[in-house]
């Protein structure tokens, strides 16, 4: 299948600063390709050079078949994207916003601007000013605006942010939807981890400007760790308790215990019955997920 998405040695550097190294990318119809990096790895750099908005120092984008040149307009009809802080003309409103992205978009009819406010959630702002929208919204109308056409392919810089929790939700279930059922392409870059796992069917992971892993969706729980985090009023009596109870507790930098162990992470109720037997019962006692930066140096030596 010819890719939606093909680069070959794409390379950026500003002066000493190589921020995209010989990147290589290929990524075909119906995939949520999510580009996973620290702040300053390189997502950014390379989601502008995708768009045409960057011209590369060397390398080549190819971007649903056509080579993507500043000035080529060939495939931008079937391409919606959104890059950092979207822009909106702050003195019209959110359904006027839409409606001259429509007109720039040579659509007819005012039905893509209505079915885009009530996808995106924005039917109570629709006559809100953009100026005074909150982030979230602002990042609402700026995926309404990429949405407005029904692209094949979406391009989206950390889309998540600004958005709260329902939020991140709502547009989680919408990229979706829209791979899902209609077939549609997406590239997201993010720095959170959570955010990329449960939606990305596959991912790149960017690391100081070099793509130095590609996880599928299915591989990547074997990358995942997870720990079990216990705080006590006594920490030191909770971790003696625990040693004799047969698990391993690291004194963490939080202060709180942590046990890596399969056991205490699958059967957390048997760790708090042993503080509670012990009487140091946990204030606190969670099953949480690595970290980003655990991730990383678990990927990127391994
Ligand atoms: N216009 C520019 N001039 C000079 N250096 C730049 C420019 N744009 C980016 N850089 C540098 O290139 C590197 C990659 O930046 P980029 O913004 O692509 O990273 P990022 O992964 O998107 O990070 P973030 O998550 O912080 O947005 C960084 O070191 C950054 O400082």
């Amino acid at each position: 299948m010819a890719p939606v998405i093909e680069t070959r040695g794409l390379t950026k550097r500003y002066a000493t600063v190589v921020a995209v190294d010989e990147l290589d990318l290929r990524i075909t119809a119906g995939e949520i390709y999510g580009l996973l990096g620290l702040n300053g790895a390189g997502k950014t750099t390379t989601i502008r050079m995708l768009l045409g908005m960057v011209r590369p120092t060397s390398g080549v984008v190819r971007v649903l078949g056509a080579a993507v040149r500043p000035g080529a307009q060939a495939a931008w009809s079937r391409v919606g994207y959104l890059v950092e802080t979207p822009a909106a003309y702050p003195e019209l409103t959110v359904r006027e916003n839409l409606a001259v992205a429509a007109r720039l978009r040579a659509l007819r009819g005012s039905n893509h601007v209505d079915e885009v406010i009530e996808r995106l959630r924005l039917t109570a702002y629709a006559g809100q000013g953009a100026r005074t929208l909150s982030l979230g919204n602002a990042q609402r109308l700026g995926l309404a605006k990429a949405l407005l056409h029904k692209p094949d392919l979406l391009i989206l810089d950390e889309p998540a942010n600004g958005l709260d929790p329902a939020g991140i939700v709502e547009i989680r279930d919408l990229l979706r939807e829209l791979s899902q059922e209609h077939g549609a392409t997406v590239v997201l870059s993010s720095h959170i981890l959570t955010e990329v796992t449960r939606l990305a069917t596959r991912i790149g992971v960017i690391h100081r400007g070099r793509l130095v892993r590609e996880l599928e969706a299915g591989d990547l729980t074997a990358h995942l760790r997870q720990r079990l985090s216990v705080s006590a009023r006594d920490l030191k009596a909770a971790e003696l308790a625990l040693i004799a109870a047969g698990f391993i507790p690291i004194r963490s930098d939080a202060d709180d215990l942590v046990l890596t162990d399969a056991r205490a992470v699958r059967e957390p109720d048997a760790v708090a019955i042993a503080l509670v037997a012990a009487g140091c019962p946990p204030t606190r006692l969670v099953v949480e997920q690595d970290d980003l930066e655990t991730f990383f140096l678990r990927v990127v030596e391994a």
